[in-house]
């Protein structure tokens, strides 16, 4: 279990993160979502060892995590926002050198089942900087992948990938899953969390204000929503727990038009923050 204990990140007076507390349990799929400037990559550093919490603590399975903490860094894979690849290499020999500094012994085996997994085979002779943006995430994925870890964070992992991009990631992310393992992405792709995630921690201004199944959070809010602009020129957002009470709502108000339609995890966000995530 990832526990992370009244963690806070500050940049001069700024508060990037602002007293996280948060549990993520052993084989959790955990979507961070909120808008730019929410403060996920900082999350994500902490949880990783890159920066340290200015206070509070995160534990893995009860170990302190610390920049220096090998025995957590070796049971974890990163997957940064930014490419971590040496471009001058092919999608292979990237993945030689990420098994060598792991020190994997039957690394070919290995190697050949992560281009596999990422149907990447046919590629394996290109260099990095000659792969599509969507090949170029995958490898970054086979990478954090090499040492078999069991908690994976994932920054940004579909941002600026075609849509027939993303869906070969999701199938990936999907598939990590299925392994059973703990997997913590950022996104402001709200359809993607909604899709993918058995968890959403929902992220504003530093503060994770919910932690919850997409379900019970489009459920508490009603799964219903009737979004009609009126005659002020301004958009309303009412949410309903049967279709049938949606209805009533708009035969007994004035409306320029409405639309009556599925609660959606940008209406959980908004209803919050007065904000779109994206
Ligand atoms: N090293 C730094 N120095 C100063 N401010 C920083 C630093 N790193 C991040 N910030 C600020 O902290 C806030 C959170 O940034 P962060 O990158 O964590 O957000 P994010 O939710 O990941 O956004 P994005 O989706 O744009 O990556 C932002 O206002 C950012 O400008």
């Amino acid at each position: 279990m990832i526990e992370i204990n009244d963690v806070s990140k500050m940049f001069g007076e700024f508060a990037a993160v602002d007293n996280v507390n948060l549990k993520i349990q052993d084989g959790e799929f955990l979507g961070l979502l909120g808008p730019n400037g929410a403060g996920k990559t900082t999350i994500i550093k902490m949880l990783t060892g890159l920066l340290k919490p200015t206070t509070g603590t995160i534990y893995v399975d009860g170990e302190k995590m610390s920049r220096n903490n090998m025995k957590i860094k070796k049971r974890i894979g990163v997957v940064p926002q930014y490419t971590n690849l040496d471009k001058e290499l092919t999608a292979y020999e990237n993945l030689i050198f990420a098994a060598k500094l792991f020190k994997i012994k039957d690394y070919k085996n290995k190697i050949e089942e992560l281009l596999t997994f990422m149907e990447l085979e046919k590629h394996k002779n290109k260099k990095a900087m000659n792969l599509s943006g969507g090949m170029e995430r995958r490898l970054m994925i086979a990478k954090a992948l090499i040492n078999d870890p069991d908690i994976i964070f994932l920054d940004e992992p579909t941002v600026g990938i075609d849509l027939n991009g993303r869906r070969k990631i999701w199938d990936i992310l999907k598939g990590m899953k299925a392994m059973g393992k703990t997997v913590l992405f950022t996104t402001h792709y709200i359809e993607e969390a909604d899709y993918l995630c058995n968890q959403v921690c929902l992220i504003n201004n530093g503060r994770v204000f919910k932690k919850e199944t997409p379900e019970k959070l489009k459920n508490d809010l009603g799964i219903y929503t009737v979004e009609y602009f009126d005659s002020e020129m301004k958009t309303n957002y009412e949410y309903f727990k049967d279709k049938d009470g949606a209805e009533k709502y708009i035969s007994s108000i004035e409306y320029v038009s409405y639309t009556i339609r599925k609660t959606t995890l940008e209406d959980v966000f908004y209803n919050f923050t007065n904000r779109k995530v994206v």
